[in-house]
């Protein structure tokens, strides 16, 4: 620190003319030194040609799905790209990821990325998306998966599903048979998510009524209610669109050049208020389970589940099978944390992707109702289970085109532990890969047609080359909430499709799709009508 304050004074004592110089000197070393890393690399590949500081960030205009698109159409199946001086290679061939997506614990991949801006985002060891810290990811990891990936879970959630789509539905009657599909699919998402978590209810439908609607009876304390809910739901969104700005703006510029330096504040800001505001969730419903006596049983939501596990009150989660411990407040809030984002904007996505796609193509459509009418031919009215949306077989094969066409992560990341050879090529450990996925699932290498929406090639998996399809993701990273997301996607189907007709409405644009941190349908224009056999 105290050589740091004499570098600055003796430099700012300096004549400016000399200040000048010795600045030039600096940038024409630092512009050495990158080139001379550059044309020095290991393995050079075809790719951008890369300028100091900035690599090839000045490619990433527009969405950036795209953007990697059309490079790994330019420039082959394995090239590279600079984010200022690191070295990015992008993956457009299923064959050449087997290693990353392999699934076993000995994987050579289990870190998804590397590099200060994760600590930045203060994640290093924690929650489970980027942590770097083996031991807790795999703690996190598996406390997640034991929670969400048992059946008697799913078949409580698809009676959940139920129980919010019929509120959604009432605001439906109310509001007319045209409607942004997108909009209301969210907020849905949110109170059902944020519900089945956390047992905390937000109101993001009724907020939503009530703006569109311009109905203004909401007492002054619900007012308060409904603001703070909102607020956290804006929150934990801003949180997820921070992450590709950590990632792929380099710390030098976000941290001093305008507007970056502002939009870093903003983010680092929202990541003390959530972790204030979550933390303080955690904490409250502590109280109450260490308030509720042990003879009572305790509430069978997400956040309760983690709080008890492995202790003598856990609920699914035990000792016994394994060395894990209980978790601490802030662990269970980022868990939490990612758990809510990893499921609110996926299945909503998802599920406007399918139906906008099913709308384009009407037999696959009446192929979906066939389906449903015959799995409720009894009672379209009566609740749904779990048992019904396994045999939604057509409508699960419609979802995965969807997700082969638009996948909600057109690309993912991971990084190796240890030297490994990819492609062909020897790599130094902790270099990073990109599976690009988006491009992937439309390589003609692997899928016949791919501009075609053709459910049908979905109806026997085995027929679908490995690593080729990957919705999400692969290898020990793959998406522990994957059972859950489709679940959640297939009673709505079930829900929405055995009630209503659906149709796209004519306008000049019914659907639009935007990529932030991930896919996200931003405008879906339906027209719903009851079915004649529901009316
Ligand atoms: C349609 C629904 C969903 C889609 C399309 C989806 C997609 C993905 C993808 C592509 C990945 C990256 C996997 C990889 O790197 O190989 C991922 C990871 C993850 N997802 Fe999902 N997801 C969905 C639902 C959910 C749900 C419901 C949860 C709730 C817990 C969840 C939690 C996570 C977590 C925690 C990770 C990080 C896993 C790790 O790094 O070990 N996702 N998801």
């Amino acid at each position: 620190m105290g050589s740091h304050i004499q570098l600055i004074s003796s430099l700012t004592s300096l004549p400016f003319k000399e200040w000048l110089t010795n600045l030039f000197v600096v940038i024409l070393l630092y512009i050495a030194k990158y080139y001379y890393t550059y044309f020095t690399r290991r393995n050079p590949l075809p790719g951008p040609f890369p300028f100091p500081l900035i690599g090839n960030i000045h490619l990433f205009h527009g969405e950036l799905d795209n953007v990697f698109f059309k490079l790994q159409a330019k420039y082959g199946e394995m090239f590279e790209v600079f984010i200022g001086s690191e070295r990015k290679i992008w993956l457009g061939n299923a064959k050449l990821i087997k290693k990353i997506n392999d699934p076993s614990p000995k994987s050579n991949f289990p870190i998804r990325a590397k590099g200060s801006w994760i600590n930045d985002m203060r994640v290093t060891d924690k929650g489970i998306g980027l942590n770097t810290n083996l031991n807790s990811w795999r703690n996190n990891r598996m406390m997640v998966t034991k929670s969400i990936m048992v059946p008697s879970f799913l078949r409580q959630f698809v009676q959940e599903v139920e129980k919010f789509f019929d509120e959604l539905d009432e605001y439906w009657l109310v509001s007319g048979n045209e409607l942004d599909f997108s909009k209301w699919i969210y907020k849905f998402e949110n109170d059902l998510i944020i519900h089945t978590f956390t047992r905390k209810k937000t109101c993001a439908m009724a907020i939503y009524h009530n703006y569109i609607s311009s109905h203004n009876h909401t007492t002054s304390h619900l007012e308060n209610e409904l603001r703070q809910s909102e607020e956290l739901v804006n929150r934990i969104h801003l949180w997820q669109n921070s992450i590709h700005f950590f990632f792929f703006i380099p710390k030098l510029i976000r941290s001093y050049v305008p507007p970056f330096n502002f939009y870093q504040l903003k983010y680092l800001k929202n990541i003390e208020w959530l972790d204030k505001h979550l933390t303080n969730i955690v904490k409250e419903r502590r109280k109450e389970i260490e308030n509720t006596p042990k003879n009572e049983t305790l509430s069978s939501d997400i956040l309760t589940l983690f709080i008890c596990a492995n202790t003598e009150r856990s609920i699914r989660i035990n000792k016994e099978d394994d060395d894990s411990r209980p978790m601490a407040d802030n662990e269970i809030m980022q868990l939490m944390l990612e758990s809510i984002t990893g499921s609110v904007n996926t299945a909503g996505s998802t599920l406007c992707f399918t139906i906008y796609l099913l709308c384009l193509n009407p037999v696959a459509k009446n192929k979906v109702y066939e389906e449903i009418d015959r799995i409720f031919c009894d009672d379209k009215t009566r609740p749904i289970t779990y048992d019904d949306i396994i045999k939604m077989t057509y409508t699960e094969a419609c979802i995965k085109e969807s997700l082969r066409m638009i996948p909600i992560a057109p690309f993912l990341y991971k990084s190796s532990i240890k030297e490994d050879t990819i492609g062909g090529l020897n790599w130094k450990g902790g270099q990073e890969f990109f599976i690009n996925c988006n491009y992937i699932h439309h390589n003609e290498t692997h899928w016949s047609d791919p501009k075609s929406f053709i459910p049908d090639r979905f109806l026997d998996d085995k027929k679908i080359e490995e690593n080729s399809h990957m919705p999400f993701g692969g290898g020990v990273r793959v998406c522990p909430g994957r059972h859950l997301g489709m679940a959640n996607i297939k009673a709505l189907m079930a829900l929405i499709f055995r009630k209503y007709d659906i149709e796209l409405v004519e306008s000049e644009e019914p659907f639009k799709k935007l990529f932030n941190f991930d896919n996200r349908c931003e405008k879906l224009m339906i027209s719903l009508h009851l079915r004649k056999s529901t009316v």
